[in-house]
């Protein structure tokens, strides 16, 4: 699948966020959204996603060379990790997988078990996800991003609050990650360099 993006501009009150942005994003690739902190890499994946509209210009999902997918499809195709998308709180990470597994969002034959050894962290059952460290959580995210069946990974500033050992983890699932159109928000070089192509948002000013 791919995702046209149309002469996309953003602006908040006075600020021009993005300006005149148009591309193609393809699966099977990968794309990094680059450039300093406020300069609108978030607002600009958000809109990539679907998750909110741009002040002018369109985003499309097309099927195959140029079939349209509908609006409300479109959030079924992405799987979006961010520090600011939160997790249900009050859930045990077995309630939550459970209840991601109903929504479709994750496949039937995962479990706690095999969630765990994916993610390389063991933590008490009963323990609920508020009460997980922020690093944890991170890596909870990320694990529920990598593990979907959704042909879209968008990931906003993904190795926040990992120490080494879980960034290396994820730089090794991604390099795994051949099929999907992966788009990683991001000033971290190490994460930059997991991408095929770089985009500056300050090319779009
Ligand atoms: N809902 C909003 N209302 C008003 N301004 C906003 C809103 N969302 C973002 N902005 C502004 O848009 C600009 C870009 O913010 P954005 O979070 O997209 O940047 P970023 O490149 O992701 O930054 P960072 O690297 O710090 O995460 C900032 O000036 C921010 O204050």
């Amino acid at each position: 699948m791919k995702i046209l993006a149309e002469h996309v501009e953003k602006k908040f009150r006075q600020e021009w966020v993005v300006r005149s942005f148009s591309y193609l994003f393809e699966s099977g690739q990968s794309y990094a959204l680059t450039g300093p902190n406020g300069s609108g890499k978030s607002t600009l994946l958000r809109i990539l996603a679907q998750y909110s509209l741009p002040t002018k210009g369109q985003v499309q999902f097309l099927q195959g060379e140029s079939t349209r997918i509908e609006s409300d499809q479109c959030h079924s195709l992405v799987a979006y990790a961010a520090p600011y998308v939160e997790l249900i709180e009050e859930f045990t990470l077995s309630e939550l997988l459970n209840f991601l597994i109903q929504l479709k969002a994750l496949p039937n034959q995962l479990n706690l078990q095999n969630f765990q050894e994916y993610i390389e962290l063991q933590p008490d059952k009963s323990k609920f996800i508020k009460n997980y460290s922020s690093g944890m959580r991170q890596k909870i995210k990320l694990g529920l991003a990598l593990l979907s069946e959704k042909p879209c990974l968008f990931l906003d500033e993904p190795t926040t609050n990992l120490d080494e050992k879980a960034k290396n983890w994820f730089y090794q699932k991604i390099k795994e990650q051949s099929n999907r159109l992966i788009i990683i928000a991001s000033n971290e070089v190490a994460e930059i360099d997991l991408c095929q192509h770089r985009i500056s948002i300050l090319d779009f000013k």
